[in-house]
């Protein structure tokens, strides 16, 4: 981005194990993030509505803590199924819009083009001198969380 290289650790989080988990865990994994990327369905509305509670509590969690701005993007996904569609794009801007957050409306079965753009506006949303400073958990951090994920994918995928 702007000639720079970013690099992101993503902690995937499955929404059933979200579920299963106490609130403090929850808790944690906002602590360690410094931006988030919170995706629905644009065929499940219950995944929509969900989303205002969320973002208050990562919100009450991190503000809290500093001043900053939490750089939040709402991510509507499934934008293929669009005679599924239950959740009009304009409802995910306007939420957007009110709770200060970015919107995107992807479809993760597609190109990679959309994710792209996530990510870039979510970088955009996180401040240069965070950007700058932030290290790295370093090669050890990078391959757990990669493991996690593609661990996870494979399970699915079973
Ligand atoms: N048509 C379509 N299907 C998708 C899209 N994104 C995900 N899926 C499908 O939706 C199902 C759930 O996808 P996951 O990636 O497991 O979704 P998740 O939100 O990580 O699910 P949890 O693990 O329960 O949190 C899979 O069958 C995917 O193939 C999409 O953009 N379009």
């Amino acid at each position: 981005m702007d000639g720079r290289e970013i690099l992101f650790h993503i902690w995937d989080v499955p929404n059933s194990q979200e579920q299963a988990e106490e609130g403090s865990s929850e808790e944690k994994r906002i602590q360690w993030a410094d931006s988030f990327v919170l995706v629905y369905s644009i065929c499940d509305r219950a995944s929509f509505n969900i989303l205002p509670l969320k973002i208050q509590f990562i919100k009450a969690a991190k503000e809290g803590q500093s001043q900053e701005k939490v750089p939040i993007v709402i991510v509507g996904n499934k934008r293929d199924l669009h005679h599924q569609r239950v959740v009009s794009s304009e409802e995910g801007r306007l939420l957007a819009l009110s709770l200060d957050c970015g919107f995107y409306e992807v479809s993760a079965a597609e190109a990679y083009h959309g994710a792209l753009m996530v990510f870039h506006g979510l970088a955009e949303r996180i401040p240069d001198t965070k950007l700058a400073l932030k290290k790295g958990t370093g090669i050890r951090g990078i391959v757990k969380t990669m493991s996690a994920v593609f661990a996870r994918k494979r399970t699915d995928s079973l």
